[in-house]
């Protein structure tokens, strides 16, 4: 499999609209690639909190109509990262706001959404302006089983763990983390993909927005750990080649899944 990690630059000077083309260009020119990656909130940036409810959108919204004709442009499964969704209350009115991941099938159909499930900012920031996700959600692509994370959420193994008994053998995570906590990105993708024996395609934001200097480095880890692909600070479009294959050969031979003990209803052996 080949896959493209779009690792966007989102800087305030380029206006949101701007910005969706200009993705929505990179997304076409990786026709060849089988799965495309982009960042978390890279319309608004991460960190942009007082932009979330102004760039809010419907789930079927503006980066949802030029993501799906970017996908089926280039005939590509295209994990879009997220958007600040805004949902529509009981009564018509506008409701509340998720951070929401949108995939899309090589035809350009909308086939998965998660919200993310940890918000970040403990007591400010999007963990008091959007809502929780509560739902694990995997995606069949023909040659592997995707698991979806958000972020934040790379730090809660649990979260993985319940991805991979979903059946995940890929697992992705669409960030917009920050340079201060960089080293933790990267041993953390690279735990994830220990631990579950499972790829990480991890895809964060270059550049800076509302004063956060974003980490880059956008990472790939193969089933034993090993990093196949690395993205430097700026933008960078990382394209990597994978044999999901490997997943199944890396459980069979090292089989520690088999050997979990907590939380599971019993033990394989
Ligand atoms: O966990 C971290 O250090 C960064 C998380 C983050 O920036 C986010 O989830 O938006």
């Amino acid at each position: 499999m080949r896959a493209s990690l779009l690792q966007i630059d989102v800087d305030e000077a380029e206006s949101v609209d701007a910005r969706r083309q200009r993705v929505a260009s990179l997304v076409r020119r990786q026709t060849g690639s089988d799965l495309v990656i982009l960042p978390e909130l890279w319309t608004t940036g991460a960190f942009a909190y007082e932009s979330f409810d102004t760039e809010a959108e419907p789930l079927e919204g503006p980066t949802y109509e030029v993501m799906a004709k970017a996908a089926s442009d280039a005939g590509v499964w295209l994990h879009a990262g997220s958007i600040p969704e805004r949902v529509t209350g009981a009564d018509g009115a506008p409701g509340g706001l998720y951070n929401t991941s949108l995939v899309f099938s090589p035809s350009g159909d909308l086939v998965a959404t998660y919200r993310k499930i940890h918000r970040f900012g403990f007591d400010k920031g999007e963990a008091v302006l959007m809502g929780a996700g509560s739902e694990l959600v995997t995606v069949r692509l023909p040659e592997t089983t995707v698991g979806l994370a958000t972020c934040y959420d790379l730090r809660f193994p649990e979260l993985f763990r319940g991805l991979v008994d979903a059946g995940a053998e890929t697992l992705v995570v669409s960030a917009g983390w920050p340079e201060r906590r960089r080293s933790h990105w990267t041993l953390l993708a690279r735990a994830r993909a220990v631990e579950d024996q499972a790829y990480v395609l991890a895809c964060g934001t270059a550049g800076a927005h509302a004063g956060v200097p974003q980490a880059g480095y956008s990472i790939v880890v193969d089933p034993w750990g090993e990093v196949l692909a690395e993205a430097g600070a700026g933008e960078e479009v990382l394209v990597v080649e994978f044999d999901p294959g490997r997943v199944g050969v890396t459980r069979e031979q090292f089989p520690a899944l088999k050997d979990r003990l907590l939380g599971v209803a019993a033990p394989r052996r």
